[in-house]
């Protein structure tokens, strides 16, 4: 690739990125550094032959291509100055969840090249979804750079409208933490149902993992591929008055998505 890359915060999200970028061959060890105060996390980064440091004035690197912040939002407006010196060449992407375009232009200044991007910790193997918005500066080649690099962690999207990263950290961002937790519910419901710990992992695990890629692939509407498990009269029917009656848990999903997109934007104010 040929580029000089610094990941700033290597926690959930910092790593998962980098091993997907890792895992696909994106970029070589050599091409990448990461700035992380936390030594069981740079060790972490080290096993993988990556230069590490504490702090970005142990950096060895004097001009970067890209710098990505991984790092709390609450973080952003102390940690990102650091990085001013890396302009003009280095494009920055964020990941922070509710930090505008604008702050990062309140800290960089107007001529900073900026992207947003809002991931997702499947990212890791390369299942994520990782949808992008960029100010003016960014220039053609870097938004192409980015989006391959990207590509390593799944599914890349844009949107237009920089208000829709709330909705967007609601949906996809915070929602694998959904999907695990109803994977936990399910696991302790086949559990009091009867099952053996263990069977009732496997099937919770499976089970979400197949219908997923049913959904995915088959190209069906869900509500369509629904039906076709629902017999007249039978279990799923059964179970689904539960889940659908007066609109359960399309209520509750509701709420939960709502909340997020809330803090999200309480994150950026
Ligand atoms: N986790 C997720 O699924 C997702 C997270 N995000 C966003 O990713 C960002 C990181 O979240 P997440 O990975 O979960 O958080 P983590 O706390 O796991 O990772 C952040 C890391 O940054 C480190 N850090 C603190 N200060 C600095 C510094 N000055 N320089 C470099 N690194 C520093 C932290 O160290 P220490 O702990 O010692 O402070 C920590 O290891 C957040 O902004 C979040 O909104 C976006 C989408 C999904
Ligand atoms: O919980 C959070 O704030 C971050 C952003 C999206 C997922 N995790």
């Amino acid at each position: 690739m040929g580029k000089t890359i610094i990941l700033v915060g290597c926690g959930n999200m910092g790593y998962a990125m980098l091993k997907g970028w890792l895992a696909a061959g994106k970029l070589k060890a050599g091409e990448i550094a990461v700035v992380e105060p936390n030594e069981t996390l740079r060790s972490r980064a080290v096993s993988h032959g990556i230069h590490a440091a504490a702090a970005p004035e142990e950096l060895e690197a004097s001009t970067a291509d890209l710098v990505v912040f991984a790092v709390k939002p609450q973080m952003i407006r102390d940690v990102v100055p650091a990085y001013r010196r890396f302009m003009p060449d280095a494009t920055f992407l964020s990941v922070a969840a509710g930090t505008s375009i604008a702050t990062f232009e309140d800290i960089l200044g107007t001529d900073a090249a900026i992207i947003r991007c809002m991931p997702n910790t499947p990212a890791a193997i390369g299942e994520g979804v990782m949808v992008l918005f960029a100010n003016a500066r960014v220039r053609p080649e870097a938004r192409e750079f980015v989006s391959d690099l990207l590509s390593a962690n799944g599914a890349v999207a844009t949107v237009e409208d920089e208000a829709l990263m709330d909705a967007v950290t609601a949906v996809s961002g915070s929602g694998p933490a959904y999907l695990f937790h109803f994977i936990e519910c399910l696991m302790a419901a086949g559990e009091e149902a009867g099952l053996p710990a263990e069977t009732a992992r496997l099937l919770a695990m499976q089970t979400i993992y197949g219908a997923a890629a049913l959904a995915k692939t088959s190209g069906e509407d869900p509500a369509r591929l629904r039906e076709q498990v629902t017999s007249p009269g039978g279990t799923t029917a059964a179970a689904l008055s539960v889940l659908m009656g007066e609109d359960r848990l399309k209520s509750l999903m509701r709420e939960a998505v709502a909340a997020a997109k809330k803090r999200s934007i309480e994150l950026g104010a």
